[in-house]
């Protein structure tokens, strides 16, 4: 290769480098970017619509001053006067934060702004919940002389007295709640109003090697990018990275764990029925040896760290070995603490 060439190739290189540095750094830190094309499962998923193939619901946790949660009681036959969060199924047109605000306005009578988000839970693309942690900004505590069909009353509990519940679920989501208002444990982390049409995984998939070194997955496609999986129904949403590995690097898939360790930031806007109903979870994902495996005899035997990444077996993928310090620190940092949204597949 000729100077030229070689200065080419290096400064598109470069300029190749510093854009995947950038699409991590703005995914790291919660922003978004455009979906602009699903590497896997496309063929598999259809567009998400919103009440037909997908259910999002979204939830409150809401504290006063005293550290009492704020609860509202059912109106529905079928849990009629049980306590439950402020909770409900996002409506089409509408985004996330807006139903939160609604449901809280309808349940409990307060108007309420969200904080971050708390947590995460999915049972495959079909049902998604999104927990709140949210601050009263206005409005009154719904009295029972405001009865309706949305509930009968909402009241402050102090989360002692016996109270009858709906569902003990929320008790986690509750302590959840406690735990990132004393000590907040991952950045603040709220949607980004950007479309998405399916409901993806798009991932900053990581193998930490021996000295620190940290690689990236990448398609390299007609420009190196993030890979993107379209969730499927059959399986957890999370499962996505599972599928991108297997086609990365089938032979190594069963001797690693594929762990999704968090949400870093999630892009959805929902106005327009069928087409945006979708959500981008940008998520942290790490691949790890599993490095006890059996000799011949069938026992244990621990293996020495690797320290390089398996080898990649499809041309489509290339492993990218991180060189900026600054984003090398915030990703290990993320990677060994799991400072990002908890997500949980209720599988
Ligand atoms: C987790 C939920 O219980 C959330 C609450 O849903 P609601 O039944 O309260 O729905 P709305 O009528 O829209 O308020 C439902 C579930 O999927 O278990
Ligand atoms: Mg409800």
């Amino acid at each position: 290769m000729t100077n030229t060439g070689e200065r080419e190739a290096d400064i598109e290189m470069t300029s190749e480098r510093r854009l995947v540095e950038e699409q991590v750094e703005r995914l790291l830190s919660g922003q978004g970017s455009e979906v602009s094309l699903c590497d896997v499962g496309m063929e598999q998923s259809k567009p998400a619509a919103l009440r037909k193939n997908i259910t999002y619901i979204v939830c409150a946790v809401i504290f006063n001053e005293k550290e009492e949660v704020l609860m509202v009681q059912e109106a529905k036959q079928d849990c009629y006067k049980q306590w439950y969060l402020p909770a409900g199924r996002v409506e089409v047109g509408e985004s996330l934060e807006e139903a939160l605000r609604r449901e809280v306005k309808e349940e409990a009578g307060f108007d309420c702004e969200p904080i971050t988000m708390l947590l995460i839970q999915e049972q495959g693309p079909q049902w998604i919940r999104f927990i709140f942690l949210a601050r009263i900004s206005g409005g009154s505590l719904k009295s029972l002389a405001a009865a309706d069909q949305e509930s009968l009353q909402a009241a402050w509990w102090d989360r002692q007295s016996p109270l009858p519940l709906r569902g003990r679920d929320i008790l986690r989501l509750i302590e959840n709640g406690l735990k990132y208002r004393r000590n907040p444990w991952h950045p603040v982390t709220l949607p980004v109003d950007l479309s998405c049409r399916h409901v993806v995984q798009r991932m900053i998939l990581v193998f930490v090697g021996a000295e620190d070194q940290i690689w990236i997955l990448l398609v390299r496609g007609p420009t190196p990018h993030l890979p993107t999986a379209a969730a499927v129904k059959t399986h957890a949403v999370t499962w996505a990275a599972n599928m991108v590995v297997q086609e990365a690097l089938p032979s190594s898939y069963y001797d690693h764990d594929v762990t999704t360790l968090g949400v870093c930031g999630l892009q959805h806007n929902g106005r327009q029925h069928g087409r945006t109903d979708g959500v981008c979870l940008n998520t942290l994902v790490a691949l790890v040896p599993d490095r006890v495996q059996r000799d011949e005899d069938g026992l244990k035997v621990e293996l020495p760290p690797t320290g390089r990444p398996p080898p990649i077996e499809n041309p489509r993928y290339v492993w990218f070995e991180v060189q900026n310090l600054d984003l090398r620190e915030k990703l290990l940092e993320k990677t060994r603490n799991t400072s990002v949204l908890p997500i949980h597949s209720l599988y």
